[in-house]
Order: C-alpha cells, then sequence, then structure tokens
C-alpha cells in the first residue's frame, strides 16, 4: 500500500491504542491481553491499532498481518524527557516488523543522544521512504518543525504531557487540531489523547483531524474506572 492508499483508507476512521499505560502495575498490561484488546478492538470495527514495543507490535501483527499498525518503542531514559521512539534504534527496530506508520516524538526537545526529532525525521524518511512517519507533538511549534522535518503525519499526543503544555483539559486539544489544519491544510493530522467519548471523536474530526486514535477509553480499565471514582468524589 503507498502511503496515499493508506491515508485514504485511514481517513475517518479510529485506530485503538493498545497499551494498557494508566499505571503501573496494570493488570492488562501483559502481551496477551493486550493482543485479547486487539481482538476486540477490531472486532468492533477499527481500522489499525497502536503499540508499543517490538514484542507486542509483532504479536499483534501476526494475527493481523495487513490491518494498519501505528508503531512505536517507549524508552524511559533517566534525566530525560523524550521517550516515545526516540532514536533510530528504536525505529530500526520496529520498522523490520513491518509498521505501515512508526510513530515518534515530535516536540522540541533533544532526546538523551541529543538529536531533536527534526534531525531524525529526514533520516528515518530516507532510510524508510514507504512508512509513513507519525509525529507525536505538543504544540503548534512542534508541529512546524516536525511538518519542515517532512512527517507524514502530525499527531496531538504529547499535548498536555510536557512541561510547556502540561496545563490542559480533561479533553483533546481541539484548539491545537485547528491550529494545526489553519496552517497545514493539507497534513493528515491524527487526533490522539484523551479523546472520551463520541461526542471527543467527532469535536476531534470537525476540528480537523484526519483520523483519530483512542487509547484509555478503550483498553485501560483501571484509568476508566479512575476517573468514574474522582468524578464521584468530587461530586460527594
Ligand atoms: C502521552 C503518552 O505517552 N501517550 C501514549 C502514547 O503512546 C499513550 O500512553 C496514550 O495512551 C495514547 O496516546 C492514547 O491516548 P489516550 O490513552 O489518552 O486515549
Amino acid at each position: 500500500m503507498s502511503k496515499k492508499e493508506l491515508f485514504d483508507y485511514i481517513r475517518g476512521n479510529m485506530f485503538v491504542s493498545c497499551q494498557g499505560t494508566c499505571a503501573k502495575g496494570n493488570p492488562f498490561y501483559t502481551p496477551e491481553r493486550l493482543l485479547l484488546m486487539a481482538k476486540a478492538a477490531y472486532r468492533g470495527g477499527c481500522i489499525g491499532f497502536r503499540a508499543n514495543t517490538p514484542e507486542i507490535i509483532s504479536l499483534i501483527k501476526r494475527v493481523y498481518p495487513d490491518v494498519p499498525m501505528i508503531g512505536i518503542w517507549k524508552q524511559y531514559t533517566f534525566g530525560n524527557d523524550v521517550y516515545i521512539t526516540p532514536s533510530m534504534r528504536e525505529v530500526d527496530r520496529i520498522a523490520e516488523i513491518g509498521c505501515e506508520i512508526i510513530a515518534l516524538d515530535g516536540t522540541h526537545r533533544k532526546n538523551a543522544d541529543g538529536e531533536y526529532a527534526w534531525e531524525i525525521i529526514p533520516k528515518v524518511k530516507a532510510k524508510y521512504p514507504n512508512i509513513a512517519i507519525m509525529a507525536d507533538i505538543g504544540t503548534i511549534e512542534d508541529a512546524k518543525y516536525s511538518y519542515e522535518a517532512g512527517a507524514d503525519i502530525i499527531a496531538t499526543t504529547m499535548s498536555g504531557y510536557t512541561e510547556n503544555t502540561a496545563d490542559k483539559t480533561d479533553t483533546c486539544d481541539f484548539q491545537l487540531i485547528k491550529d494545526i489544519r489553519s496552517m497545514y491544510p493539507d497534513i493528515f493530522i491524527i487526533a490522539e489523547g484523551r479523546i472520551w467519548t463520541r461526542e471527543d471523536a467527532q469535536a476531534a474530526m470537525d476540528c480537523g483531524a484526519d483520523s483519530i486514535v483512542v487509547g484509555s477509553a478503550v483498553t485501560d480499565p483501571q484509568c476508566i474506572t479512575q476517573r468514574f471514582v474522582k468524578h464521584l468524589n468530587a461530586h460527594k
């Protein structure tokens, strides 16, 4: 599938992120259980998956070789905040599994090797011309750097999770989607992060997203429960 065919296929549809990342100790965070999540999501009609680590991506790909996969490999380095597919090392490993899309941190921060995403993106593009590069960004400045570096997809994933975006609401960053769309009318935008309801999904599309990724609201019972409990406690 060419990138254009891929984009036509996924436009207007939903990916499910099978990670179960709410907190350490999440009982769903085993490869077998995340595969079950992927199976349920696929039966529900999602167009593709987002998954973390070569092990889990491979497991899902073995069952669904033709279903688009947004592959990531999170690496946490002490003293550095860039963790979503932070360098070419992780890209190389997940590229060989056959991901259609690879997402990497697209924020304007240096990784543990001292490299910015805008330096990594062109190298990934040259090495893997058939894989779509998804830049997980947090601000419109990040979007600009990633776009100019050649990212194929801009995603709102990191909004609310970086120092300069920490003060965000409980829902998806709709304003950021609008800002990206008005600055780049033709870029493929994926809305990701804190999409909890069908209304959120629709709002993301109305703001200019091409496609969405939903994680916790589908695949993280611990996180979903926490939200209910927090709400009830706050309104006692
Ligand atoms: C910030 C960060 O590390 N986000 C991660 C990206 O892979 C995941 O933890 C999220 O679950 C994913 O983005 C989907 O978002 P939500 O679970 O809110 O639907």
